[in-house]
């Protein structure tokens, strides 16, 4: 397929976890769809709904008021994938490849194209499906803002002002009981949410799984700044990050997750060995899914609706295979198996990792 004069009538669904300006996306693909004269079908609750038939129209209605809305109106999961789908035979569940069922569905609503906001995992999974003959167009989404190939995907921005606001919160505690407050934030494999939030919120030690580090460290940055009169201290530390030579944090295991380790209590055990090893006391606050959950801010809104305005662009124009991105402020398309496989994670030259360093924040390494 790729022939645009063709494409009449279009899906759109959201998969993985959330992140604010989804609704802003879905805003966008929807309202520039429409004017053009298509169709547009919502597919409910991500790929799962794909398998499961769950078709609802998107008509301007639908979309009216959602621009500011976190979270999804088609609802999303982290689990489902066609390709290797859960389904009960015997009493027993077995994992069978129901593509096949979740193609002949789009196909019986008369569904020529479909739009695949989501992550690495849903992205995937959507190449797999272009491979098999139907029309996509992909727009990134995740809140770690790890995906590569684009500079920014849209909630990272609210979820680095969550974080920031906690920091400042978390700072005139801090002075008050002269205590060290660590914060806790998203980031399983890339730091981006901790050394956005630790730059805005003016942490003394940023955290991040790209830099294991040594604990003599942190409590060297601590006891500096006893000496200089300061007797408190700011940690944010990534979700994903670990000491040297030792291992991540794991809170639990999702079972018919595709990555079924949900990390977490890094930032508890960082406390409770600052405390041993300094005599300050010390607190972690989790930030969890507040980072993920309410109203996007307006540069994540701008962001998404640019993403849907170009993801619907590329459907008008039969621009198939491909995920669009920004690239110096300019949206652009790019093959989405370009991206297969990468990683976007902080490297050691990053410009603001370095200018965290030029004014004293402590790595940990
Ligand atoms: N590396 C992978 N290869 C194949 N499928 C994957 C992979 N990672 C995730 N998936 C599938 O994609 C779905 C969505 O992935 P997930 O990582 O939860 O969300 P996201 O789209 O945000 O990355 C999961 O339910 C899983 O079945
Ligand atoms: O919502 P869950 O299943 O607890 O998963 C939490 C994980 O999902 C994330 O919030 C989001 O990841 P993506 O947006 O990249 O899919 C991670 O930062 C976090 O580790
Ligand atoms: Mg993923």
């Amino acid at each position: 397929m790729g022939n645009a004069d063709k494409v009449k009538t279009i899906a759109v669904l959201t998969g993985g976890g959330d992140a604010p300006g989804l609704n802003a996306v879905i805003r966008a693909v929807v309202r520039t769809a429409l004017g053009q004269g298509l169709k547009v079908w919502g597919i409910k609750n991500g790929f799962g709904g794909m398998v499961e038939n769950q078709l609802v129209e998107l008509t301007n209605d639908s979309v009216a008021g959602i621009l500011p809305r976190g979270g999804t109106i088609l609802g999303t999961t982290n689990r489902d994938n066609p390709f290797h789908y859960p389904v009960v035979r015997d009493g027993q569940v077995i994992y069978e490849d129901l593509s096949g069922q979740a193609l002949a569905n789009l196909r019986q609503a008369g569904i020529e194209a479909l739009v695949v906001i989501g992550g690495d995992g849903s992205l995937k999974i959507a190449s797999e499906f272009y491979q098999l003959g139907l029309p996509v167009v992909a727009v990134p989404k995740t809140i770690d803002n790890d995906i590569p190939g684009t500079e920014r995907t849209f909630g990272f921005d609210t979820a680095v002002g969550v974080a920031a606001e906690a920091l400042d919160r978390l700072h005139t505690t801090a002075e008050s009981h002269h205590r060290v407050m660590v914060l806790e934030v998203m980031g399983r494999y890339a730091g981006w949410i901790a050394l956005h939030a630790g730059m805005a919120g003016g942490a003394d030690c940023i955290l991040l799984p790209e830099i294991p580090f040594s604990i003599d460290s942190v409590i060297a940055k601590i006891k500096e700044r006893q000496q200089h009169g300061r007797q408190f201290s700011l940690i944010v530390i990534a979700e994903g990050a670990y000491p040297q030579g030792g291992e991540v944090s794991v809170s639990r295991i999702v079972e018919g997750s595709h990555e079924k380790i949900r990390l977490g209590g890094a930032g508890e055990k960082l406390a409770r060995a600052i405390e041993q090893l300094t005599g300050v006391e010390s607190r972690c606050t989790v930030l969890g899914h507040v980072q993920r959950g309410g109203t996007p801010t307006a540069f994540d809104r701008i962001l998404s609706t640019r993403y849907g305005v170009a993801a619907a662009e590329c459907v008008l124009e039969g621009a198939f295979g491909n995920m669009v991105a920004l690239q110096k402020d300019r949206i652009i398309r790019r093959p989405i198996d370009d991206i297969a496989g990468k990683a976007n994670n902080i490297t050691a030259d990053n410009e603001l990792l370095r200018a965290g360093r030029s004014i004293g924040i402590c790595f940990g390494d």
